[in-house]
């Protein structure tokens, strides 16, 4: 399946949902759970350290040196998934990413609040894309500068496989996020693969 342009102002965001096969998926959803090393980092949340609300991994080349939420982070090196996984979201994306942030959300209670990837290592209109394992969660949109764009929040649900280009001037004008569900709900694992400025 092509990518398809979702029709939102002043933001550029494609969804392919069958990207991956199911089984693809599936394999690699298996393989990431037990071969990364995933952990739950401190953030600072209103000047108070609390534990983020999932678990993270970050790999990348050597120079790819990011600060994500006040956290700097080193990139831990591609694995053998995670560099197949590179080659076919930089073929479909049309655009080279030299690292990819993995977040697991255990169950409904995990979560990622309403921001925009506009670390300016990214530069101004970073192209990110995102591939989504496991557990369909529900991603949402909603732009900055609501009185302006006279847009709702815009919901979409991301299934295993599917892919999620945000580019153009996604990160600018617009927020996302994951909200919590209380409805029961397995593991999701999502990969936002990215490409930060080297200095
Ligand atoms: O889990 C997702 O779909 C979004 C992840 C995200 O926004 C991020 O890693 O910056
Ligand atoms: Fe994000």
């Amino acid at each position: 399946m092509p990518l398809t342009l979702l029709p939102l102002p002043d933001a550029e965001v494609l969804l392919d949902p069958y990207f991956l096969t199911p089984a693809a998926a599936d394999d690699l959803l298996a393989e990431l759970t037990t071969s990364i090393g995933w952990r739950q980092e401190p953030i600072k949340l209103f000047g108070k350290e609390v534990l983020q609300p999932r678990l993270t991994a970050w790999h990348g080349d050597p120079a790819a040196r990011y600060s994500y939420s006040g956290l700097a982070w080193e990139p831990q090196p591609w694995t053998p998934a995670l560099q197949a996984l590179r080659v076919q979201v930089e073929a479909a994306a049309a655009t080279s990413f030299n690292s990819v942030l993995l977040n697991l959300y255990r169950a409904g209670q995990d979560s990622m609040g309403w921001h925009a990837d506009n670390e300016k290592e990214l530069g101004p209109a970073p192209v990110i894309a995102s591939v989504s394992l496991g557990a369909t969660r529900r991603f949402r949109l909603k732009p900055r500068d609501a009185a302006r764009t006279r847009h709702e929040p815009v919901s979409l649900e991301l299934p295993a496989g599917s892919l999620l280009l945000m580019r153009g001037g996604t990160q600018q004008h617009w927020l996302h996020a994951v909200p919590k569900t209380a409805q029961p709900v397995g593991p999701r694992l999502n990969l936002t693969f990215r490409q930060i400025t080297t200095t």
